[in-house]
């Protein structure tokens, strides 16, 4: 495997999304059977999906693909989170790869495939299928208030194996990816990425994360404002802050997330996770973004803070704050709907009796039912 990476390629790797698609899709809009502005934000996806796609009329979205990266973080170990640092990580794994977490669920209901990537988490290497573990760079990763989180050659090789999933994916022909992320620990690396980017203080960008009490924030506050302290030199390299600060997860998302839009595959963004490396993905190529749309809103003040940065607006706002690609996944319906209205009526696959199952008749009661009763 290639142990460098020239993130400078990405900049002119990386198109605009195609302009006269777009256009093609608002006038299409227009020409609906519908007032005018009548289906609301769901016109401005369409289009979005229009210029992404670099087809009008749409094609409607029968592809679409949950990846999940998951790694462990050192800094956990401090208690910065509602989950055990040590397990928590990998029993999560478990019930996605069960079928019993909320994504997997959701993935079932709307049709969508569902793949989990373990980059770092600190498990046995035969915890999971090795499907799942075949990019593993690292069991967890070092304590960024204290050391780095990587080393500069792990950072590259997760950075790599992000690249290759995008690639996996856009040849499989998935037509639209819903990011999501798993890892105890992982708003506080997050918060620090945020924050070391928009140069403001801990307070601003620490939040509650998997649902912490107010003693715990302090000490997550702490831990980020001292990470902070070990970004301020690196921040000029994105490689080297991914490794002095990230984890294996943030630097695969960050590689997924390029490679993503380098290959024309349109990604929805989940938590603060996703939009801290959005926002590190930035730096690297500055048209990146268009690729992207942000599912919703966690309530993370550093999502938020990246977001606005990334001029990204939230799909739906339910305040799901549980990570694992849940409130992106819910993002998928509306994607769906403002596809199939946009596209050619002929291209919207109906629901056949087969999928949907006999629907049985009801029986009604017979005249001697009746006047028995009562
Ligand atoms: C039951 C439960 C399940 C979760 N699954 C994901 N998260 C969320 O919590 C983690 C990040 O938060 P922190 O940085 O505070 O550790 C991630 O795994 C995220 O997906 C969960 C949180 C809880 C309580
Ligand atoms: O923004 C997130 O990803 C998030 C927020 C709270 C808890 N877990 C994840």
């Amino acid at each position: 495997m290639d142990t460098t990476v020239d993130l400078d390629t990405f900049s002119s790797l990386v198109e605009r999304p195609d302009e006269s698609a777009r256009r093609a899709g608002e006038e299409r809009w227009q020409q609906l059977d519908k007032p005018r502005g009548g289906l609301g934000q769901l016109e401005e996806l369409g289009s979005w999906l229009a210029s992404v796609q670099g087809s009008s009329p749409v094609r409607p979205l029968t592809a679409a693909k949950v990846v999940l990266f998951a790694a462990d973080h050192g800094i956990a170990a401090v208690g910065v989170s509602e989950l055990p640092a040590q397990g928590g990580t990998a029993r999560r794994v478990h019930a996605v790869l069960d079928g019993t977490a909320p994504v997997a669920v959701l993935a079932r209901r709307y049709g969508a495939g569902l793949r989990v990537v373990d980059v770092g988490v600190d498990a046995d290497p035969h915890e999971f299928p090795a499907e799942v573990s075949r990019f593993r760079v690292r069991r967890g990763s070092g304590r960024i208030d204290l050391a780095d989180a990587l080393t500069e050659a792990e950072a590259i090789k997760a950075f790599r194996a992000g690249m290759a999933v995008a690639d996996e994916e856009a040849d499989a022909g998935t037509d639209l990816v819903v990011l999501g992320d798993l890892g105890v620990g992982s708003t506080t690396v997050a918060a620090v990425l945020v924050g070391a980017l928009c140069g403001t203080d801990a307070a601003a960008v620490t939040g509650r994360g998997s649902g912490i009490d107010d003693r715990t924030w302090m000490v997550k506050c702490a831990a980020v404002r001292d990470s902070l302290r070990r970004a301020r030199p690196v921040l000029g390299d994105q490689l080297a802050l991914l490794a002095a600060v990230g984890g294996a997860d943030f630097a695969a998302i960050t590689g997924f997330l390029l490679q993503s839009a380098a290959r024309k595959l349109p990604v929805v963004l989940d938590g603060v996770v996703s939009a801290a490396c959005a926002l590190v993905a930035q730096r690297i190529a500055f048209r990146a973004p268009e690729w992207w749309r942000a599912g919703q809103s966690t309530g993370e003040p550093a999502q938020a803070k990246a977001y606005d940065r990334l001029t990204l607006t939230p799909v739906q706002g339910l305040a799901i704050s549980m990570g694992e690609g849940v409130g992106a996944l819910l993002a998928l319906p509306l994607l769906q709907a403002a596809a199939d209205t946009l596209a050619e009526p002929s291209d919207v696959p109906a629901m056949t009796v087969a999928e949907r199952g006999p629907v049985e008749p009801p029986r009604l009661p017979t005249a001697a039912e009746l006047l028995n009763r009562g």
